[in-house]
């Protein structure tokens, strides 16, 4: 390991289909069969890297009331995959994304803690908030909070998971078979929390984690969601896959870490990234556009800009410029179930007008551009190259890959870059601990119940 360098840390992400896969390719498996998730999981693990991460999508995608069929196959429960995945794997976190507005504390810190023991140690939750009223309509509040509301729910979750993950001691359990003694102390798992949200207080079932407490990401790019991962996450999951938006996003982050008290390195950003290999590089660019132009059609061109001008547009010609109307943000959504993670439409509006008139590209082309977070293209050499260049320049700690072909797609990863990773110093070679927690280097959490006074 070369200890000057930072170590890139590494997540495998499995997506469901939209206009990042390439369903149609011959090669291309289900998206969710357990053998897709069983590949791509033990290639990460053979890979060495960091964990496995999984995105939570609760509704299928709209246009105008119709599912759009580059969407159709949904995504299947979280835990239950992770779950099954902790049985075919040994080092690999597990994380899952699963929010904090539709669920009760009570309900996730048992299911995170559930995951966590049955994997040794490897779980770990990606905490948002959701985007949409549209997802909240499966939900028994029939709806939804407001975009403050959702970040105060989360921040009290938080609080209340914390207690209850927290109300075992490491060594409350003793299970002393010649005296008959099971528990060290009467009221291992006693929790009492009345706050604004949640009013409860009982015994948790779930004892302590082998990792302390479950390792916990964050998405969400508001100031409000930074300041929740830069005061609770130890890890976020960013959109943004380009210098210099990531540095920028990057010295932002630490800089609110430290804000709070925390270390700059408490908190690990980690931007979602796809990548395309070549013999060449010339080759490795012919293959991303010839993927990219089957994967954003014109017709999906036309949906991803509706999702930003929040208007019909389908009149527009794909082939033509980017449209020289006006967002409308307050005209009820007409794409619904899909992250939105534009802050300001207008400001958008302008930089895919810049973008088109400075490249000379059409509507559609602008989109493949623009709609990409960062792809990694080149020959095996230089795509280690760039992965570690952006790591050591303070763009990311590493990446959460995907690949556009599901499920072998990770394969050539592993097979081409990972060694060179591994040779430039940057990768572990093989992994020194058991946990999730010793994989990205994070402390464990000290017990907070004192110790009980002995018996
Ligand atoms: C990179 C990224 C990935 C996200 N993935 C998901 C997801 O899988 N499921 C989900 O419900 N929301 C997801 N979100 C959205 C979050 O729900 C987020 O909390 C929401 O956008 C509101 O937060 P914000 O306004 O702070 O960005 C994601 C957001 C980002 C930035």
């Amino acid at each position: 390991m070369n200890t000057l360098k930072k170590q890139v840390i590494l997540g495998a992400y499995l997506g469901g289909v939209n206009h990042h896969t390439a369903w149609w390719d011959p090669r291309a498996g289900s998206q969710i069969e357990f053998d897709s998730f069983e590949h791509t999981a033990r290639t990460a693990e053979r890979g060495k890297f960091d964990f496995f991460f999984l995105a939570e999508g609760l509704a299928l995608r709209e246009r105008a009331g119709q599912i759009f069929d580059q969407d159709i196959i949904g995504r299947p429960d979280t835990f239950t995959v992770l779950a099954s995945l902790a049985a075919v794997t040994d080092h690999l976190g597990l994380a899952g994304t699963i929010n904090a507005t539709f669920n009760e504390p009570y309900e996730l810190a048992r299911q995170f803690a559930s995951l966590d023991q049955l994997s040794g140690g490897r779980a770990a939750w990606n905490v948002v908030t959701s985007f949409d009223a549209f997802t909240g309509q499966n939900f028994r509040r029939g709806g939804f909070l407001d975009h403050s509301q959702r970040y105060e729910r989360a921040e009290e979750t938080l609080e209340v998971v914390r207690q209850l993950w927290d109300s075992w001691r490491g060594d409350d359990i003793v299970a002393d078979k010649e005296n008959g003694h099971f528990l060290r102390r009467p009221d291992a798992g006693t929790f009492d929390f009345h706050g604004g949200q949640f009013d409860i207080r009982g015994r948790f079932t779930v004892p302590r984690s082998p990792q302390g407490r479950p390792v916990l990401l964050q998405a969400g790019v508001s100031p409000q969601g930074r300041d929740f991962a830069a005061g609770n996450a130890d890890a976020i999951f960013s959109p943004y896959g380009k210098l210099p938006e990531a540095a920028e996003f990057y010295r932002d982050i630490k800089a609110r870490a430290v804000s709070f008290g925390r270390s700059a390195d408490d908190i690990k950003i980690l931007p979602s990234a796809s990548f395309v290999l070549g013999d060449t590089e010339a080759e490795a660019w012919e293959k991303y556009h010839e993927v990219r132009n089957q994967q954003v059609t014109g017709q999906t061109a036309l949906i991803l800009l509706e999702q930003i001008w929040n208007r019909d547009l389908s009149t527009f010609d794909p082939d033509g410029p980017v449209p020289d109307i006006e967002p409308d943000p307050d005209a009820p959504p007409i794409i619904q179930g899909r992250a939105f993670t534009y802050q300001d439409r207008f400001e958008t509006v302008a930089t895919l007008r810049a973008v088109s008139e400075a490249k000379k590209l059409t509507l559609r082309e602008t989109v493949i551009d623009q709609f990409e977070r960062g792809p990694i293209v080149g020959t095996a050499a230089q795509v280690a190259e760039k992965v570690d260049a952006f790591v050591q320049n303070d763009g990311s700690d590493g990446f959460i890959i995907g690949s556009h072909l599901v499920p072998s797609g990770l394969d050539e990863f592993v097979d081409h870059v990972v060694p060179l990773l591994q040779d430039r110093g940057v990768l572990r070679t093989e992994y020194t601990g058991t946990t999730l927690r010793d994989n990205l280097g994070l402390p464990v959490p000290h017990d907070r119940i004192p110790y009980p006074d002995p018996v």
